[in-house]
């Protein structure tokens, strides 16, 4: 399949369809198979698997995502492409305000993204005047968060730190390497990473999403944005790449987490008794249910791996996992973060160590949300003790690990895979950009809008038309409020003027 600049393979996913166990003694748990490439309804417990089914083991799986993606030529290359070709690495974040002047327009751009909020193909026009009623709205609630965290996130300065270390982590490994940063909703974006990359005249590109799962709302959306940005710039066009998608499963970042739990866990007088407590962030349910988002499967199997490796260390502790963060009315995934601590309490745990699990750098969830919110909650509960493990950030074994990763993707750079089997064995799961957005959210289908302003309801069930032209005539009363200033809300006083 060759889509605009990037011809792809098949992309197989994984799937396990477990229920996350609520305080699940790790003694019983039963070890997980999971379906290396075969697309989710071929995953099966039967043979009927060309690659066979593969116990979890993170070095040699290939695990979930896995395709690879190439610009022109037609063969693997078994060198280490480090001659004269100059070697890029993209690391894609999300960004965060650096001040709190920041706070709305950073949210306009999160909310004016159709992996955010994604309207139906009619309304689509009313995007960014969505975005720019919703930001608006949000934005206080979101500046006290920022406020308390000393006015803007840190997520710029330590994804810079990141991109330093693993620079020199690739040259100390004999691959002298530029790393960029490109983040979707704010500086530096995409757009000028790539900018950056063109002037340096960069001809091997890795492309490393800064979220160890994949979610079509994390890496999906800056995928989704690169692949515009490559398809209609000739230089991109002919520059080879690759993309990581998803490496939760590598053996190096498993290690570096359990590290960090290990030595938080010997905080707590009696560490045998913490309940480990994995918080996620979470999507709208939707996402998985209906678009096929592996993010849950691929959250699952993380939290499975990094209790192996701890039962390898003969820690056995109880554990859970949850989700955070959510916004707006719609269903997230469940189990909630807030309702399971509650649950905790009730049931008697007086010791819990939360692990932030779904993002590696410290940022508003976890230093305000975390931190204040759920430890308040968690001691009203009746936790006694509350710990939380940090975000990796800048750990040794975690650059060097995703160092690795990069010099793993290498011979896939620019190469087409002799067949879909090579790029099956590789040990880093590669993919491309639309083969990847194709498996999981094929059809681009609608999603509910997780957002506030959507409350009273548009909803699966009330999707007729009387509902959907009653919708349409409030959002066009929201435009025009929006747009002249002018309307209910503010001769309501509910609204300052948005001009
Ligand atoms: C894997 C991580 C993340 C997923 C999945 C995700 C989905 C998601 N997020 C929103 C809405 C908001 N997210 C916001 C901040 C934010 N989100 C993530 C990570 C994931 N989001 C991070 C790391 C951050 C913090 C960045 C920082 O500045 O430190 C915000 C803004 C903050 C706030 O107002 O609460 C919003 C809003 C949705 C709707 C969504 C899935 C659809
Ligand atoms: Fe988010």
């Amino acid at each position: 399949m060759n889509i605009g600049a990037i011809n792809v393979t098949p992309t197989p996913s994984a799937s396990r369809n477990s229920k996350f166990p609520l305080l699940l003694p790790q003694a019983v748990r039963t070890s997980q198979r999971i379906c290396c490439f075969s697309n989710l309804s071929k995953c099966n417990n039967n043979s009927n698997n060309p690659l066979g089914w593969s116990k979890l083991q993170p070095s040699k799986c290939m695990l979930p995502l896995g395709a690879v993606v190439t610009s022109k030529s037609q063969n693997v290359s078994t060198s280490p492409l480090i001659g004269d070709e100059k070697i890029g690495v993209l690391l894609l974040n999300l960004g965060g305000p650096e001040t709190l002047e920041d706070v709305q327009p950073f949210l306009f751009n999160l909310f004016a993204d159709p992996d955010i909020i994604r309207l139906p193909r009619l309304f689509r026009f009313l995007q960014k005047p969505l975005a720019k009623f919703i930001s608006t709205v949000r934005a206080p609630k979101s500046k006290e968060g920022y406020a308390s965290i000393g006015g803007g996130s840190p997520l710029r300065q330590i994804t810079d730190a990141q991109a330093e270390e693993l620079r020199k982590s690739l040259w100390e490994k004999n691959v002298p390497a530029k790393v960029y940063v490109g983040m979707r909703y704010w500086h530096p974006f995409t757009e000028e990473a790539i900018e950056q990359i063109k002037r340096d005249g960069i001809r091997k590109l890795v492309v490393l999403p800064l979220y160890p799962q994949f979610s079509i709302s994390t890496s999906g959306s800056s995928l989704r944005l690169l692949e515009s940005i490559f398809r209609e710039d000739e230089y991109l066009v002919n520059m080879q790449h690759t993309v990581i998608p998803s490496w939760y499963q590598r053996e190096g970042y498993i290690k570096a987490m359990a590290d960090l739990i290990e030595k938080e866990l010997e905080k707590f007088d009696c560490p045998e008794k913490v309940v480990i407590f994995f918080s996620a962030h979470g999507v709208p349910l939707a996402y998985v249910e209906e678009a096929g988002d592996p993010y849950k499967a691929e959250m699952e199997e993380c939290v499975d791996l990094i209790m192996e490796e701890l039962e390898k260390r003969k820690i056995t502790n109880s554990f859970t996992l949850a989700y955070q963060s959510r916004v707006g009315p719609v269903e997230w995934l469940k189990p909630y973060t807030d309702e399971t601590i509650i649950d905790l309490g009730r049931k008697g745990v007086k010791n819990l160590l939360a692990v932030p699990i779904s993002f590696v750098s410290e940022h508003i969830e976890t230093l305000e949300e975390i931190d204040v919110e759920y430890k308040e909650l968690a001691l009203k509960s009746g936790i006694e003790k509350w710990g939380r493990v940090p975000a990796l950030g800048c750990e040794p074994t975690f650059i060097s690990d995703l160092a690795d990763a990069v010099i793993e993707s290498l011979p896939y750079v620019g190469a087409m895979a002799v067949s879909n089997l090579e790029a099956r064995q590789s040990l880093v799961p590669l993919g491309s950009v639309e083969e990847l957005l194709a498996a999981y959210d094929s059809k681009r289908r609608e999603l509910p809008p997780p957002v506030v302003v959507w409350e009273w309801g548009w909803t699966r069930s009330a999707e007729t038309w009387n509902g959907r032209a009653a919708m349409l005539a409030v959002l066009v009363l929201l435009v025009l409020e929006v747009t002249t200033g002018e309307g209910f809300l503010h001769q309501w006083g509910i609204l300052p003027l948005f001009r």
